[in-house]
């Protein structure tokens, strides 16, 4: 029985020399409900998709007069909305990597599995869908689920806050990748943003109403990553009285997201790579395997490839899971999103704490420019939490603000003009306010002394007000004579 009723009008095309196979794939697909048809080489298909459009293309790998991604090619090149799903020889994993990274919707390996080939199918043609659902919309306007979805889809990616030209790259690259299934790897150093960019992903992708499991691969002590991953069955160890799903049950029909993918150990890279593979994972203590439905997307900040080449990472599971890569780049790069990203940030800190957004005044976000910043977005999220923390007024400052020299001035760090990266060579004090009061009460008085201790003057010169330098002589304890005229209690 069709279990896609509401989409059987769906068209499929099935592209396969070998008469049983495509008769096989007809018939399966025909008892879903779905409209088939068929062609047994390129030129064939060719002339179908000239004659109208389908919803579904399902082509094997070798054909008579070409190659599966010949059609893909097309599709592309002609902009259509067919999805595209690849049949390659078992073993092949090239072909089923080079098929997404062509643009396929997905692949499958042969013998093919049919109930795994219904589902695919399904997802494929719930992707295209809204075309087919009730129109009950004006002429042109996009039907209410896929309106929703876009919406949604469109707000995770407008979360990532940014300009530059780098991540107007990254941004158009989640747009344009998110919709296939096609694995997925993020790099970027701790606290670019790539866990934002996975969900971007996963928001606009035809998964975005199903699950999305976001696992921390490093936090999870290595006995128990094979339950958490595949799950465990009643029974299965001493203290388990319930059926537990794994993370990939937990994600099926949506996206899985295994953040720090280099923190995993061997063992559990061999377990994953076959899970990924195979589409099925056995829970602990259970008899059967149980097929899953995921996509995979990744993320880390190590350099993988280096791990590869030192044989800590599986260099069959580092393919698998970078059919496609999005590089996120560090804040240093791209430091003219600095104001924006502050605004978003703000906005998002005022939101959850329930409070006006505070302004950042120009000489705040000067100070904030001086900051290398290692800890990208995150540290400067953490900046301002607590500048947004200690502010009395709603105008932010960060009077106590340090340079950043935890770690490395990065070499291709250009500073903006007119504001100079603190040294990081500098002897470490060991008491910093101290340290700082005293720098300070040197600069007051020397600047003192060169305007004969007139106040007002010597404000000017330091870029204070008059009211700053007083309470500064006040606090450090100066000892300076009172400027002709100036009275001792202004
Ligand atoms: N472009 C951005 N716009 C707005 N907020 C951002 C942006 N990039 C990162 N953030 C925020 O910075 C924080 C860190 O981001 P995220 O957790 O995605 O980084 P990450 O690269 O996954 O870090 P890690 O490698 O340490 O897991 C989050 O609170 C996130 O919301």
């Amino acid at each position: 029985m069709a279990n896609h009723a509401v989409l059987s009008n769906a068209q499929v095309l099935v592209i396969d020399d070998e008469p049983d196979l495509r008769t096989l794939y007809e018939l399966t697909l025909l008892r879903e409900g779905y409209r088939v048809e068929t062609a047994g080489c390129v030129q064939e298909a060719r002339q179908l998709l000239a004659s109208h459009s389908f919803d579904v293309v399902i082509t094997d790998m070798r054909l008579p007069d070409g190659m599966g991604t010949d059609i893909l090619q097309d599709l592309k090149t002609q902009q259509r909305t067919e999805r595209c799903i690849v049949i390659t020889a078992y073993g092949s994993a090239e072909n089923a990597v080079e098929s997404l990274k062509a643009g396929a919707f997905d692949y499958q390996t042969k013998p093919v599995d049919l109930k795994q080939f219904r589902t695919v199918v399904a997802s494929a043609v719930q992707d295209v869908s809204p075309r087919h659902a009730p129109q009950k919309t004006a002429a042109g306007s996009r039907p209410p689920e896929t309106a929703t979805r876009s919406l949604s889809g469109a707000a995770a990616l407008a979360r990532l806050a940014g300009d530059s030209a780098s991540m107007r790259n990254v941004k158009e690259r989640i747009a344009k990748v998110a919709r296939s299934m096609a694995p997925v790897m993020i790099r970027g150093e701790s606290g670019t943003g790539k866990e934002l960019v996975a969900g971007a992903l996963h928001a606009n992708s035809h998964r975005a109403s199903g699950p999305w499991v976001a696992v921390n691969c490093s936090a999870i002590p290595e006995n128990l990553l094979e339950a958490e991953f595949f799950g465990s069955k009643k029974g299965a160890y001493t203290g388990s009285t319930q059926d537990r799903p794994g993370f990939f049950q937990s994600a099926s029909g949506g996206t899985l997201f295994l953040d720090e993918i280099g923190d995993l150990p061997l063992a559990m890279q061999s377990k994953l790579l076959r899970a990924i593979q195979e589409r099925c994972v056995r829970a602990i203590g259970a008899a059967q395997e149980e097929q899953v439905d995921v996509r995979i997307i990744s993320a880390t900040h190590k350099d993988l490839p280096a791990e590869v080449s030192t044989g800590k990472f599986r260099q069959d599971l580092y393919y698998r899971l970078n059919v496609i890569d999005i590089f996120v780049p560090p804040l240093r790069e791209r430091r003219e999103d600095l104001p924006v990203l502050c605004e978003a940030l703000l906005a998002r800190i005022a939101e959850e704490s329930g409070m006006p957004v505070p302004d950042l005044s120009e000489q705040a976000l000067q100070q904030l420019s001086t900051q290398l910043l290692p800890g990208n977005v995150r540290e400067l999220e953490n900046l301002l939490h607590r500048a947004v923390a200690l502010s009395d007024g709603e105008v932010l400052q960060f009077d106590d603000l340090q340079p950043s020299n935890t770690s490395p001035a990065p070499l291709e760090y250009t500073p903006p003009p007119t504001v100079r990266p603190f040294s990081t060579e500098i002897s470490l004090p060991t008491d910093l306010q101290s340290h700082l009061d005293q720098q300070e009460r040197d600069i007051l008085v020397q600047t003192l002394k060169e305007t004969g201790f007139n106040r007002t003057v010597a404000a000017q010169r330091l870029g204070l007000s008059l009211r700053q330098i007083r309470y500064r002589i006040a606090r450090l304890k100066i000892d300076a004579p009172l400027s002709p005229g100036e009275s001792p209690d202004a």
